[in-house]
């Protein structure tokens, strides 16, 4: 398990750790790091120029006025020493780093208020853990007007809520972020996470110093690798777990396909599916074992109602009959707006409950939408409901009602397509039912689902659902082997 720390944490790990090395170490480390990665794009940005990377490019420093500015003024120091020429720009009247500014004009950059128009490369040292959201108004005057080929944010991206990585004002648009020591939330959650651009991650040698668990947990395919309910030579299709999908109706039959394609590409042996979509659903997978009701189907370790069930008795039916079971519960789309009218049926449940609503469906559940604290919402749902909460969207997350929070970090806009959901929802349901917690599930199914979705649109195709489910059973071996060859993300 990978993770992201608060920028509290990272305080608290830098105090433990300073005492115990000479002064500026810490710095020195990091802007030897953050030198070295802008040397290597520097090296691919100009390697139409004769395999020159670093000597005789143009570097513009946006320098604040803490050790954010300091990091980014020693490192560009470096980058003057082998040939750039490097123009930093104080943002905050004249407040700069003292050492590290002299030492970038020792090593022969120069420190302006009139940067040239263009540039290479632009390093954001504006604000780093230390900032709240928002810029000062020289820094958004000068990204208005400075042209860079591009841009690299010391830290995290300057103006952005670190720790939840919301952006609630300006903040800095980066291609690349070079941080220090651990990855902080807003690398992985919200609007924050697409301004940071790629994450490089410079050792500082914090990491013995850090509190054991992050603020914000990221999976990885090791992870799935672990929980992964394997087929062992004593398993019968019964024990590897049997799915129930309870999804679909005459208006909506293919809710019910979809949902039904996501739940045979993952761990279990068995699939029921209960609705009244079942013609449709045998049609299409022979391997489905259809009744019309969730009561006439016969035992499941899990269910999943929701998907296109509408809003009229038998759907209320259908998600009364799943929660009074005993069955762990994935409770996805019309369920939801079911559970939002209805909160009652939920309360006496006692099974485990997976939650996966997107933002409109949060509304209804919640009586207001996501804060841009996209983390904190989905923590609070959870609580109040005492489910697991799935939250939908660009950086997808997963909150338990224990206050852990997990950022996934695979999929694309391109999963934003009509039933993709559905899709998610089937796998995540088959997981459950082959024995992973509510928890383990939610978090593996976004995290194969998204790169389902990276699989399927690879070369910028266009997807469907359909294409999703299909690709999942690649996505699957694919990380479950190792990841050799693994396309999209
Ligand atoms: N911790 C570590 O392990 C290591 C940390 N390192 C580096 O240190 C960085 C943190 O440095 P930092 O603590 O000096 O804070 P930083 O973000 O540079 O600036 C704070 C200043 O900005 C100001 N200010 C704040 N918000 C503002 C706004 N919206 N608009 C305008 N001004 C604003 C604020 O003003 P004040 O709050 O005093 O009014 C204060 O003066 C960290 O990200 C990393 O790069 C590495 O060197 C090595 C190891
Ligand atoms: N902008 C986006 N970037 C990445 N993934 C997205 C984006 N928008 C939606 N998704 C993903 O697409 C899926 C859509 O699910 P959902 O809204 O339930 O659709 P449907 O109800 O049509 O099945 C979810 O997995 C969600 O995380
Ligand atoms: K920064």
């Amino acid at each position: 398990m990978n993770g992201a720390w608060s920028s509290a944490a990272v305080r608290r790990a830098e105090a433990e750790l300073m005492p115990q090395l000479p002064p500026g170490t810490l710095m020195q480390r990091a802007a030897a790091g953050l030198a070295a990665a802008c040397a290597r794009m520097l090296k691919t940005l100009r390697s139409d120029q004769g395999g020159q990377g670093v000597y005789g490019s143009t570097v513009i420093v946006l320098a604040g006025p803490g050790d954010n500015g300091g990091d980014a003024l020693y490192a560009a120091a470096r980058l003057a020493r082998r040939g750039a020429r490097v123009f930093a720009v104080p943002v905050m009247r004249s407040r700069v780093h003292p050492l590290a500014a002299a030492a970038l004009t020792q090593a022969g950059g120069r420190l302006t208020s009139e940067p040239p128009p263009s540039c290479d490369l632009l390093l954001d040292g504006i604000l780093g853990i230390g900032g709240r959201p928002g810029l000062p108004d020289r820094a958004v005057e000068l990204l208005g007007r400075i042209k860079s080929r591009i841009t690299v944010a010391v830290d995290v991206p300057s103006g952005v809520d670190v720790d939840t990585g919301s952006v609630p004002a300006s903040a800095v648009a980066a291609d690349h972020t070079v941080t220090f020591g651990v990855r902080k939330p807003c690398h992985v959650l919200g609007a924050a996470a697409l301004l940071s651009g790629r994450v490089h991650l410079v050792d500082i040698g914090l990491s013995g110093h850090l509190d054991p668990h992050p603020m914000v947990r990221i999976a990885e395919a090791g992870d799935l690798v672990e929980w992964w309910h394997t087929p062992g030579p004593d398993d019968d299709k019964y024990t590897r777990g049997v799915a129930g999908i309870a999804a679909g109706s005459a208006k909506y039959p293919g809710a019910a396909v979809l949902a039904v394609s996501g739940a045979l590409a993952g761990p279990t042996g068995y699939v029921r599916y209960a609705g009244s979509a079942a013609d449709q659903v045998r049609r299409r997978y022979a391997e489905a074992v259809c009744t019309d009701t969730v009561k006439e189907a016969g035992r499941v370790q899990a269910w999943l109602v929701g998907p296109g069930i509408g809003a009229d008795e038998s759907a209320l039916s259908a998600v009364r009959d799943v929660l009074a079971g005993a069955a762990p519960a994935v409770i996805d789309a019309d369920a939801l707006t079911l559970i939002g009218e209805y909160p009652s049926i939920l309360a006496g449940c006692e099974a485990p409950v997976v939650l996966t609503p997107h933002d409109r469906e949060f509304e209804r559940l919640y009586g207001s939408a996501p804060s841009l604290d996209r983390a904190g919402s989905a923590a609070a749902l959870a609580k109040r409901l005492n489910c697991t909460v799935l939250l939908k969207g660009h950086h997808t997350v997963v909150a338990d009602a224990d206050g852990t929070v997990w950022a996934n970090p695979t999929g694309r806009p391109a999963l934003a397509t009509a039933g993709s959901g559905d899709v998610l929802a089937g796998l995540l349901t088959s997981l459950m039912a082959s024995g992973m917690d509510g928890v383990r599930a939610a978090v593996a199914a976004a995290y194969l689902h998204g790169k389902a979705g990276g699989i399927a649109s690879a070369g910028h195709r266009t997807i469907t659902s359909t294409d999703v489910a299909r690709a999942l059973p690649l996505a699957i071996g694919q990380v479950l082997s190792g990841g050799a060859g693994q396309a999209g993300s």
